[in-house]
């Protein structure tokens, strides 16, 4: 399972995203792009029009992570504005099925993500829809939460029920990983690690990309 990291622009300089994405187009598999809508999180960021630029301007494929009430409705248009993977809340999404299936259809890759606290059991029949299941190891809403140890047993569960599903799909992980959690995360079977303040308020976050990979590898062999 080779290991990616997908830095979040949550922490990066909003006046200048062209060049924080540039930062770490060398360094990164992704580039981690959160949408927040201030009824599904306590918190609002950006939207379309900033995906579209975004993906106008930056080399890495857009990973967005919509943290918003009404996926259903909007995950179509991300897929459509070029996104190379769109994440839905488990919690918000009324027609996952049909709303992964449209993701998927526009090209994208389809991916479900969990609050720390909902079980994944009850979205194993979910699989076969998914490229991606993203596991949340903060409360969603914000970056530079501490991370969230209770969340380690259902990242192994999920890796477990993955791979007994024989489907090709990828186990992310995304709030307070660091060098230092890193290696827990990547052990419980992690393999996508969006990282926001461990990069970002790095000296040098094509390094820190770099450190983290090396990290979650070590962990791994
Ligand atoms: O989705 C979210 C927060 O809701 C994340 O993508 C954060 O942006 C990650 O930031 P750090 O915890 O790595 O600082
Ligand atoms: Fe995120």
């Amino acid at each position: 399972m080779a290991i990616q990291i997908s830095p979040s622009i949550l922490s990066a300089d909003f006046a200048h995203l062209a060049a924080e994405a540039e930062a770490v187009s060398q360094s990164a598999d992704w580039l981690h792009v959160d949408v927040m809508d201030n009824h599904f999180v306590p918190n609002l960021t950006l939207g379309l029009p900033v995906v579209e630029a975004l993906r106008a301007s930056a080399s890495l494929p857009l990973d967005c992570h919509l943290m918003i009430e009404d996926p259903d409705r909007w995950a179509p248009s991300f897929a459509e504005a070029g996104a190379g993977s769109v994440t839905i809340h488990a919690e918000a999404a009324r027609s996952p099925v049909r709303t992964l299936r449209t993701i998927r259809s526009s090209g994208a890759r389809a991916g479900l993500a969990l609050n720390p606290v909902t079980p994944v059991d009850g979205y194993a029949e979910l699989l076969g829809e998914l490229d991606m299941v993203l596991m949340m190891t903060v409360e969603p809403g914000f970056g530079g939460q501490p991370f969230l140890d209770m969340v380690l047993p259902k990242i192994r569960r999920a890796r477990a029920l993955i791979n007994d599903s024989d489907a090709d799909i990828w186990l992310q992980v995304d709030g307070g990983v660091s060098a230092e959690t890193i290696e827990r995360a990547a052990e419980a079977g992690a393999d996508v690690f969006v990282a926001g303040s461990a990069v970002y308020g790095a000296d040098d976050p094509g390094h820190a990309v770099d450190a983290l990979r090396t990290q979650a590898e070590k962990a791994t062999h």
